[in-house]
């Protein structure tokens, strides 16, 4: 019997719900709005293409980040709304990575590989128009910016909940006569636990110790017991847990391993986010450091790190932190490190509120170098007052 060939009746389309003539007219400004923003843009890349000119005849570095703080306070101050301040300054941060692009590519050297939180820094504070380069350590940062192999690199500094990041602060013990602070920038940094099996299943943990710290009482009620094992970066432990997975499956074991890191890191390396926002404190904020061969200009609002170690006597370190008391100078971050040479004698890190070439800083600064054997001071930078 010849089976009748059912025709599949063509079904009309939906009906999309026509857009209101007030909709209509509304897309039409905009629109009409936006061909007048492009050619306000291009005017303000031409004057940046002449910026860049400029510049390159007489050495003046690309990135300027007293400029860019100037132009960010002129532009939110003039911001009457309904565009919130972050948006705006989203936008302008993207606009100044652009103009990167037209005066001289940057390159921008971090801790990688990609979906570290570093690499959200980076990204956030350099934005789309720039190349970056990921490292596998914090001291490779160091040394590609020394070596000028990169223009600028990104480093933690010290986190809200765990403090100074110790490889950053040894690194800079290490390259301080090389190397300058050139600016700063916080971001909001949040954990995931990231693996390929059931929570139950977890075995070992993989992440950045500091991580670890900044996750110690989830992980003490959640994973009492657990192996936690140390990586150079939250994104580099979600390699390795992504690779123990894969090696596991295929030798038909269980996937025990996971990685404490970003959910962008989760996506990258094909792990899943078991649980989201791990980290002890919801406010949890990280501080990285823009290092760089130059010095940055005063814009009015900055910091200055120094370095130091004190002559081992009584007092001492108090003698040093006097003298910016004296002089009615803010310190906003005071940390240290065991100095190397002989047991028990340290370097101290303080940022101290104020621009190197400042009259009464660089009387200060003076006055601190009595009390010290060195001391070092590895760069003023506009202060960062946002967390991006
Ligand atoms: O004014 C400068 O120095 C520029 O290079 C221009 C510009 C900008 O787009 O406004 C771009 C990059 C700098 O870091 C600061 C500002």
């Amino acid at each position: 019997m010849a089976t009748r060939k059912t025709r599949k009746q063509k079904q009309p389309a939906p009906a999309r719900p026509k857009d209101s003539g007030r909709l209509q007219e509304l897309r039409r400004k905009i629109d009409a709005v936006d061909q007048r923003l492009v050619r306000l843009l291009n005017e303000r890349a031409g004057l940046v293409v002449e910026v860049g000119k400029t510049k390159r005849a007489d050495g003046t570095p690309i990135y300027a980040p007293h400029r860019e703080a100037e132009v960010l306070r002129k532009v939110l101050s003039s911001n009457q709304g309904p565009l919130s301040e972050r948006a705006l300054e989203g936008i302008y941060r993207e606009l100044m990575s652009g103009s990167f692009a037209l005066e001289q590519p940057l390159r921008i050297g971090y801790l990688g590989p990609p979906g570290s939180n570093s690499h959200a820094a980076a990204v956030k504070q350099f934005g789309s128009s720039v190349d970056y380069e990921d490292l596998r350590e914090i001291s490779g940062v160091f040394t590609e910016v020394r070596r000028g192999h990169v223009n600028y690199g990104l480093v933690p500094i010290e986190n809200s909940l765990g403090g100074g990041i110790v490889e950053t602060l040894d690194a800079f013990k290490a390259n301080a006569q090389h190397i300058s602070v050139y600016g700063e920038v916080q971001i909001a940094v949040h954990h995931a636990l990231l693996a390929n099996c059931q929570p139950s299943q977890v075995r070992r943990i993989h992440s950045k110790p500091e991580i670890f710290q900044q996750c110690r009482n989830w992980l003490s009620t959640q994973y009492p017991g657990v192996e936690l094992m140390p990586a150079a970066s939250s994104s580099r432990a979600a390699q390795i847990a992504a690779d123990e997975c894969r090696k596991a499956l295929e030798i038909g074991a269980e996937p025990g391993a996971a990685a404490i890191g970003t959910a962008l890191a989760g996506q990258l390396y094909g792990l899943n986010v078991l649980f989201p926002r791990i980290e002890d404190d919801p406010n949890n904020i990280t501080r990285f450091v823009i290092i760089a061969r130059q010095n940055a200009r005063p814009t009015g609002d900055d910091k200055t790190s120094l370095m130091f170690t004190t002559d081992d006597k009584p007092g001492a370190l108090v003698s040093v932190l006097g003298v910016f008391q004296s002089a009615g100078i803010n310190l906003s971050h005071i940390d240290k490190r065991p100095q190397g040479r002989e047991r028990w004698t340290y370097t101290f890190f303080v940022d101290a509120l104020g621009h190197r070439d400042e009259p009464t800083m660089v009387a200060a600064i003076e006055q601190a170098q009595t009390h010290c054997r060195e001391l070092i001071v590895l760069g003023s930078y506009p202060r960062s007052r946002r967390i991006l």
